[in-house]
């Protein structure tokens, strides 16, 4: 009997930027793998490629080493278009800032991918009505973000990434831009999806304490894991 791989398996993943005559080595040799039901701290020094590597990981970018394995398959063999496909199908991404459309409501703002997914709108709405409730949202869902506080907001950001169950969650310092109290019941939060539906997230941060709260740390020191 053979067992399945990984969610993702890395394998001496590098990516080195060309500026002018000079190449900058980002990332360099780094074997990782992930487990469905992962939960990873990421942290590291300014500077160190952590963005670098959740883009890498997020297949908005391509490495310049090793590859990056998902369910065994390495999807930056496909074209372009199904590349795409492959990362609205499967990933989830939320940022520093919510990037939400602020004439939208909470409710249209989560059902976003749905759409763009061709879902129909009914069955968009209920998606995005679930994950907002999940996220303990239930009673704003036809707020505009202009009408909900920044934890709020950085909540409907996740109920979005989630809507359409990505089988991988990727925060980029997602409670950069939120006091502390507020980043602390961010994480909760996530640590609370991932036990309670096994949501896979790595999340990057620079606050040790929080990271220290997560189930899995892994820190970059320049361009390598330590
Ligand atoms: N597109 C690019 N072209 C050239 N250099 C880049 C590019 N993107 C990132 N870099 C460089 O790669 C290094 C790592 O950047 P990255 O944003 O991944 O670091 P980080 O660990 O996320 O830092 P921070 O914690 O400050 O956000 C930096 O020195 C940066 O200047």
């Amino acid at each position: 009997m053979t067992t399945a791989p990984p969610l993702v398996r890395i394998e001496g993943l590098g990516k080195t930027f060309l500026m002018g005559d000079k190449r900058l080595e980002v990332l360099r040799g780094i074997d990782l793998e992930i487990a469905r039901g992962d939960l990873v701290a990421l942290t590291g020094p300014s500077g160190a490629g952590k963005s670098t590597f959740l883009h890498l990981l997020g297949t908005l970018d391509v490495p310049t080493q090793g590859r990056i394995l998902f369910d065994g398959e390495d999807v930056f063999d496909r074209g372009e278009d199904a590349l795409a496909e492959f990362r609205n199908d499967t990933i989830g991404f939320v940022f520093q800032s919510h990037h939400l459309l602020p004439e939208f409501s909470a409710v249209e703002n989560a059902m976003m991918p749905a759409l763009i997914r061709r879902v129909s709108r009914a069955d968009a709405r209920r998606r995005a009505t679930d994950m907002l409730a999940l996220v303990g949202l239930a009673d704003r869902m036809d707020h505009k973000p202009g009408e909900l506080s920044g934890g709020e907001q950085q909540r409907v950001a996740l109920a979005r990434a989630l809507c359409l169950e990505p089988k991988l969650l990727l925060a980029d310092e997602p409670t950069g831009n939120l006091d502390p109290q507020t980043a602390e019941g961010i994480h909760a939060l996530l640590a609370d999806l991932n036990a309670r539906m096994g949501v896979t997230a790595v999340v990057v941060t620079h606050n040790e304490r929080l990271a220290a709260a997560l189930p899995r740390r892994l820190r970059l020191v320049q361009g390598r894991l330590a």
